[in-house]
């Protein structure tokens, strides 16, 4: 039984050594049910591996993470996408040479229940496809391979594989990534409405803050693996600690 008091996510003192560096260090933070914590920092800072742990693709050598009130420290990938954890990645996960609709299919069979008879699988996947491909924008590429698809389709894309599985915590990392500038705001605004309109939990690691400010209600900002400031965007704007962090950096 899980507590439905507790935060979605629950972070408590999450370290990640390796080859005797410490990458995460004493990481403790608490996200609530449909927030939005978009993750800053410099290049190395630790962004990408703290979300590593997360998701469960490094282990966590100090530490422990929550999920729903459940200790999920050692549990497995897959064992915490059960749960409802999903997961995008900063490059490119898709098959060139299968559709678009193939990948979101495969992903629906992937999450579904295998009790179910195949005939009222078949329809149900079929449905499935066609909602997520409606909701993020790619009905009209169902049938054009992964492969042909612009940089921004493609992140379309890799939202949709995700969402076919009704995740309830979602970790984005840098979908912004080589997405050219025009298409920007049509990725925004599905993120903001997969966060608004379906209530998720959203985790983001982003570099443009001009998309991070419309979208996250609180910054956390990190830096030598450590958790430097989680706040309003506002007040970590604000904080002289962070700005000191990024002296000499783009913020
Ligand atoms: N498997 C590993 N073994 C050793 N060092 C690693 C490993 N993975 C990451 N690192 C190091 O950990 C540090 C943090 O990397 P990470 O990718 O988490 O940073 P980041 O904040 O996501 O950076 P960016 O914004 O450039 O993506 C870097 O110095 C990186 O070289």
């Amino acid at each position: 039984m899980t507590d439905p008091t507790s935060p979605v996510l629950r972070l408590r003192g999450l370290g990640w050594t390796v080859g005797g560096a410490t990458i995460v260090e004493d990481v403790s933070l608490e996200v609530a049910e449909g927030e939005f914590v978009a993750f800053i920092g410099p290049n190395g800072a630790g962004k990408t591996s703290l979300f590593n742990l997360v998701s469960g693709i490094n282990p966590a050598t100090a530490g422990t993470i929550e999920l729903d009130g459940a200790d999920i420290t050692a549990e497995p990938v897959h064992a915490r996408a059960r749960r409802g954890l999903g997961r995008t990645f900063q490059t490119s996960s898709l098959w060139p040479g299968m559709t678009v609709a193939d990948h979101v299919r495969l992903a629906a069979q992937a999450t579904g229940h295998t009790s179910y008879r195949i005939w009222r699988r078949a329809d149900r996947y079929a449905r499935q496809v066609a909602d997520t491909l409606e909701r993020t924008g790619l009905t009209h590429r169902a049938d054009t391979p992964a492969g042909s698809l612009s940089h921004g389709e493609k992140r379309k894309l890799e939202l949709a594989v995700l969402l076919v599985g009704e995740p309830r915590l979602i970790l984005l990392d840098e979908p912004m990534a080589g997405v050219s500038a025009e298409e920007v705001p049509a990725l925004t605004e599905l993120i903001r409405s997969v966060h608004r309109d379906e209530g998720r939990t959203v985790l983001m690691v982003e570099h443009h803050m001009d998309v991070l400010l419309g979208l996250a209600d609180r910054l956390a900002v990190m830096h030598h693996g450590t958790l430097l400031a989680l706040d309003t965007p506002a007040a970590v704007m604000a904080d002289a600690t962070v700005q000191q962090a990024y002296l000499g950096e783009a913020l």
